[in-house]
């Protein structure tokens, strides 16, 4: 199937000399949800501006479902609604009201069932009479999803969904996106916190100075990249470790009981069997064992520090 979105070797240098993007390309599938990641300048916000045009790119192309973004401009940008980082809304007008308008700004016949559908799935039909100002800061930022989507459009871009958000109404965002995703919609969200790259990506998309180190399978990314740690808790606590037990990369918590062992999911060995069987030859009770996996969040950081 063609991808609904084809980035071919995008580049944007901005008058003043800033290379925010260089030889981007990228293919995004229908339906799928795709989260950027990178740290701040990374280039993110340029490359939504580009494909929604609000940019003009210096170098390369972005199609929308076949439609070229700057030759064919209104085919494509009809299709997309950008959800903003700012909340910027008409305070003294009610939710009805304002995506009625947005809806009316790509020339859509209006359509209030269909809106009423938006309102309802973001659990603003009650509000529809409500003024914006009257809102709470999680309903204020539905507003804005609703808006972006009053004109029907089959791909969302969400630019920092939740920058600044408490955790409640960052997971009550999670569960607007996954309804929209059900609904077959195509998301690309920029994110700083990894952790929601984590809980909501199919796939994760890495940018630094402005170039896409690379794109993948989040579940892949996680498993190729990721380690996992053992903790063991010793029954008595200790000084040291043994001696001979050097040579095994382990980390001794300052309590003198939590040993800590990283290991390679993908090695033939992971080492723990050797490790507890030393641990046993030198007289170690062990009390309690837990593993975890290494977050995306140390994914992420190893694979820009050995790409930069
Ligand atoms: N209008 C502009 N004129 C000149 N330079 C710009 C402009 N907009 C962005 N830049 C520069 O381009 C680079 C990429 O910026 P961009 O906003 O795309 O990054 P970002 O990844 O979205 O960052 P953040 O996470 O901070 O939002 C930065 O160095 C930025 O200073």
């Amino acid at each position: 199937m063609r991808p609904i979105i084809e980035v071919r070797d995008l580049s944007k240098t901005y008058a003043s000399g800033t290379h925010a993007l260089s030889g981007v390309t990228l293919d995004i599938a229908g339906g799928e949800i795709l989260a950027l990641l990178g740290p701040n300048g990374a280039g993110k916000t340029t490359f939504i501006s580009i494909t929604c045009g609000l940019v003009t790119p210096t170098g390369g192309s972005v199609s929308v479902d076949g439609h070229d973004i700057v030759r064919d401009y209104r085919a494509a940008r009809s299709l997309i609604g950008l959800v903003p980082q700012e909340i910027t809304l008409e305070f003294f007008e009610t939710v009805m009201n304002t995506v009625r308008f947005s809806r009316g700004l790509f020339g859509k016949a209006p359509d209030d069932a269909y809106l009423e559908t938006v309102l309802r799935a973001l659990a603003l039909w009650d509000k529809r009479d409500a003024k914006l100002r009257e809102l709470s800061g999680g309903m204020k930022r539905r507003v804005l999803i609703a808006k972006a989507l009053a004109h029907g459009p089959r791909i969302l871009f969400l630019d920092e969904p939740t920058a600044g958000v408490d955790v409640n109404l960052r997971r009550e965002m999670w569960e607007v996106v996954r309804g929209l995703k059900k609904q077959g919609v195509t998301i690309i969200l920029t994110t700083h916190y990894l952790e929601e790259a984590e809980e909501m990506a199919d796939r994760v998309g890495i940018i630094d100075k402005g170039r896409l180190l690379l794109v993948r399978d989040k579940t892949e990314l996680m498993h190729e990249f990721g380690q996992k740690i053992l903790t063991v808790e010793l029954t008595d606590p200790v000084a040291a470790l043994p001696a001979p037990l050097a040579g095994l990369g382990l980390d001794l918590g300052a309590d003198g009981r939590t040993v800590r062992f990283r290991y390679d999911t993908h090695a033939d060995r992971s080492g723990i069997a050797r490790l507890l069987a030393e641990f046993s030859g030198h007289g170690l009770a062990v009390r309690d064992l837990s593993t975890e996996q290494t977050s995306l969040e140390e994914v992420f950081l190893r694979l820009v520090r050995d790409m930069a």
